[in-house]
């Protein structure tokens, strides 16, 4: 997906109040109510994404998606991000039912190479949004300063995209995102295409940014050991149709480091019991699957 995609996604009108919105839960920042999703493509067989899912993150909260190849993972980002039209459910962020691509809400994908503007400058990327959104010269100045510094990036600010390692474009990325300031923030298996190393640092940069900035994240990831070293709560899907497994709370200290809680035995349980799930939905077993009758109703 492009930046272009991204900025629209920013600059489009909130939907409408939610139900019970006023009276409800300050603490939600974005909720799933029954969520569905099956492809209608005219011409192609019906494919039923999303069969059923309902789960909330609270403000402040770092959630992890996991779940088998194809099992709904980049559908469902897309259903919260407002760019696929629900089958059936709602999308609620801070109160107002999702109906396009919400206002307070910022994507970093996969693809930091496509999502750059190769010919603008690391300063220029990260005040584009900030521009559609109409804010005031010095304070955008401001806010790419912070955002620059947040990520580490400083001294690179008038450099453009291709002249900087995978790693530092990834860092660019995220500091347009933040210097936006979602309510909520979504990523898309963000750190799959960089080496190993690089992966470690930016992994450690989204805890240090979630702690700095106390956003509300959700991260998509194929990564079952990077699911865990990050979140809160890893949120489990099935197979494909999805439903969810289990939400899992990851309760390791906060203070997290790649070598200390990488080797905690606790990290290790929460790191079999996350495979041990993902192995069960990819042999299909789903949590609402039919019983299997008894030979007396058989
Ligand atoms: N635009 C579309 N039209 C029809 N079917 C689609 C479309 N996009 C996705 N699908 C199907 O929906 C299902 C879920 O796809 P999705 O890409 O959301 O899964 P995923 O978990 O992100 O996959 P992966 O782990 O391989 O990235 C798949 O069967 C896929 O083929």
């Amino acid at each position: 997906m492009s930046i272009i995609q991204t900025v629209r996604m920013r600059s489009a009108a909130a939907g409408a109040p939610a139900a019970g919105a006023g009276a409800g839960d300050d603490a939600v920042a974005l909720d799933l109510r029954g969520v569905q999703k099956t492809y209608d493509t005219p011409g192609r067989p019906q494919v039923e994404a999303i069969r059923h899912l309902d789960f909330s993150i609270r403000r402040g909260e770092l959630v992890c998606v996991v779940g088998p190849s194809g099992a709904g993972k980049t559908t469902l980002l897309r259903s919260i991000a407002g760019l696929l039209d629900l089958t059936a459910g709602e999308v609620v962020l801070d109160g107002r039912v999702v109906s396009g691509p919400p206002e307070g809400m910022a994507v970093v994908f996969q693809e930091y190479g496509r999502s750059l503007f190769p010919w603008m400058t690391v300063r220029q990327n990260i005040e584009l949004p900030l521009k559609e959104k109409g804010i005031a010269k010095a304070e955008r100045r401001a806010k790419i300063d912070r955002a620059l510094e947040e990520v580490g990036l400083t001294e690179a600010g008038e450099q453009h995209p291709w002249q900087l390692s995978g790693g530092m474009q990834q860092r660019v990325a995220i500091a347009r995102a933040i210097a936006f300031e979602p309510s909520v923030l979504l990523m898309d298996e963000p750190f799959a295409a960089v080496d190993a190393q690089t992966r470690a640092e930016l992994e450690d940069l989204v805890r240090k940014l979630w702690k700095d900035l106390g956003v509300t994240v959700l991260f998509v990831t194929h990564d079952i050991d990077e699911a865990v070293y990050l979140g809160e709560r890893v949120i489990v899907l099935s197979n494909r149709p999805t439903v969810l497994m289990e939400d899992v709370r990851v309760d390791l200290p906060a203070e997290r480091d790649q070598l200390t809680t990488r080797s905690d035995p606790h990290f290790g349980e929460l790191r079999g019991h996350v495979y041990e799930l993902i192995q069960q939905a990819k042999r299909g077993v789903r949590p609402d699957a039919p019983a299997a009758s008894s030979p007396q109703e058989a």
